[in-house]
């Protein structure tokens, strides 16, 4: 059938939305791809890969995201991280949207949240961009053709990158707006094209439920050892620290690379998809990775390519560093097919350090793991957010503040407790800046990063000797087989060694002050490991 599958009653009419124009339902990736093609949204690309561009919004508008403030969520929100929007402005914003998509053609995903079946939240994505509606089939979790017929979302998300919002008359900041309503079980984007909207707009929904689940949503990216599911690590990062990366590691088996939830279970994926940068993307150091890039249906985000040949050019920021692609898991060969885990042994915390002052790898306490996590340090990239366009540092709490809908401490007690019941390990990791800060060091070999990592999984670097880190106060290992000695002391790589204390200092008084608002809502043990 033309309209794809769905059951006649699920139909988007009797959610009260009606007079559009054809709606494709659930259709597969071919015929998403021919739809792209001839609406003019792409064009398609080597191996039959989909490449788009997606205009002025080229990475996520954190400012242009709004919570409705209802009283069923005033009293769970934190407000002060997630700007409110009025339940009578988004009503506006909901109808003045509809009457716009009116005669359009638009395209609804039946997808589902969670690969364990017990947490899972069944989303309706609608879509005005026939390659919109690829990628959340790529990124999200798909129902058995079968199951499509009994599919009744518990969410929907509208993204419609055609309509202005308009900030008197809907509350918001500009012509873009991401808006939330638990109530009415409602998303909307609007004026953005950029995909990851999609994805993170999920992945707050699930941050928000979950913990009243005892489940602990973690912006982080997992795998495990070859054929042990139970030896699971998670790596928890900001935009551009290494998630997606470093979580792509040949020797072991990918669960996801950017949203996972922790259960009574263990470690399951959000997602059925990843979402990698492919700026820099090297065919030898990263050749799953790459790989993709060539594969049929694969999303293409941003990327410049050679008309004549489809050549993608890797090394042309033009459009925007935050150059992407989405792929199904399946499109990397060591990746899990159920996408579930036992509980991590190892939580890596990666962090992006652009002062070229934190070790590459150093172990925390249980306390000081929590530190870190309430802290979220790194330095944001450029690309994934607008208007960033060198490091910036940043503390983001959770390693995600962005999608965080609940308080820190929220999230902070579920992986405290977590961590205490299963005796996992914990590792800060930095794949930043060493040899000095950014714009005299340079980054951190990815192959030192991933030799540090290989020694931390399979438990080798238990063995070797650490030191105390004198600013920070963590254990940082003295000696790693296949690393230099020297890129283990970042002093050491610095030309001048007070100009290293110096920069360590400023860095120990930044996570002070910053800290000091999580101090009325910790532990002992947790502010005896607070640094400065
Ligand atoms: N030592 C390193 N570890 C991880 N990534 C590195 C390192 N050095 C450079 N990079 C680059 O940094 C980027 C990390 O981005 P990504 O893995 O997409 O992060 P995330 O998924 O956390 O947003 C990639 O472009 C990667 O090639
Ligand atoms: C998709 C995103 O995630 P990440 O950069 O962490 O891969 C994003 O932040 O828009
Ligand atoms: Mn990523």
């Amino acid at each position: 059938m033309k309209d794809g599958r769905v059951n006649p009653s699920h139909r988007l009419e009797h959610q009260g939305i009606e007079g559009l124009g054809h709606v494709f339902y659930n259709q597969l990736e071919p015929a998403l791809v021919e739809a792209a093609l001839k609406r003019g949204e792409g064009t398609l690309g080597k191996g039959g890969s989909l490449l788009t561009t997606t205009g002025r919004h080229t990475g996520r508008s954190p400012k242009d995201k709004f919570v409705v403030r209802t009283p069923s969520v005033e009293d769970t929100i934190w407000w002060e991280n997630n700007a409110p929007m009025t339940p009578e402005a988004f009503d506006r914003l909901y109808l003045d949207m509809l009457a716009h998509m009116k005669g359009g053609d638009y395209f609804v995903q039946d997808l589902y949240a969670g690969a364990e079946p017990e947490h899972r939240l069944d989303v309706r994505v609608v879509t005005e961009l026939a390659w919109h509606g690829l990628f959340i089939r790529h990124m999200l979790r798909r129902p058995e053709r079968s199951e499509l017929d009994d599919f009744i979302p518990e969410f929907t998300i509208i993204n419609c990158p055609s309509f202005k919002a308009d900030p008197e008359r809907h509350g918001c900041r500009s012509e873009t707006v991401i808006a939330l309503n638990f109530d009415k079980k409602l998303i909307l984007i609007a004026n953005s094209a950029y995909a990851g909207e999609n994805k993170k707009s999920v992945f707050t929904l699930l941050n928000y439920i979950l913990p009243g689940k005892g489940v602990m949503p973690m912006h982080c990216s997992a795998n495990h050892a070859i054929g042990d599911p139970d030896a699971a690590a998670v790596f928890f990062g900001l935009s551009g620290t290494g998630k997606t990366t470093l979580s792509a590691d040949p020797s072991r088996t990918l669960i996801g690379d950017d949203e996972h939830g922790w259960s009574e279970r263990g470690t399951f994926n959000f997602e059925g998809g990843c979402y990698a940068k492919t700026i820099s993307l090297s065919r030898d150091a990263e050749p799953e990775i790459y790989a993709t890039t060539e594969k049929f249906a694969t999303v293409i985000e941003n990327m410049i390519f050679d008309p004549e040949t489809l050549e993608l050019d890797f090394e042309d920021a033009s459009l925007t560093a935050n150059m992407r692609c989405a792929y199904p898991l399946d499109y990397i060969s060591n990746a899990s097919t159920t996408a579930l885990a036992g509980h991590p042994k190892n939580i890596i915390m990666l962090t992006c350090d652009a002062f070229g002052v934190l070790p590459p790898i150093a172990r925390l306490t249980p306390a000081q793991a929590m530190y870190h996590f309430l802290s979220g340090f790194t330095s944001k990239v450029a690309g994934t957010e607008r208007g960033v366009t060198e490091p910036e540092p940043t503390f983001s709490t959770c390693f995600g503040a962005p999608f965080m809908p609940r308080r820190p401490e929220v999230y902070g007690k579920l992986l405290q407790e977590k961590i205490a019941r299963h005796g996992a390990t914990c590792w800060l990791v930095n794949t930043g800046w060493t040899g000095g800060a950014y714009g005299t060091g340079s980054r951190m070999p990815i192959r030192a990063t991933r030799a540090l990592l290989t020694a931390a999984l399979d438990e080798s670097l238990n063995e070797v000797q650490f030191r105390r880190d004198p600013n920070f106060g963590f254990e940082v290992p003295v000696s790693v087989p296949g690393v230099a000695d020297v890129l283990l002391d970042p002093r050491q790589t610095w030309a001048d060694g007070a100009a290293y204390d110096a920069q360590a200092q400023r860095l120990v008084n930044m996570f002070a002050d910053n800290f000091a608002q999580y101090v009325p809502h910790i532990d002992a043990e947790v502010k005896a490991a607070a640094i400065g």
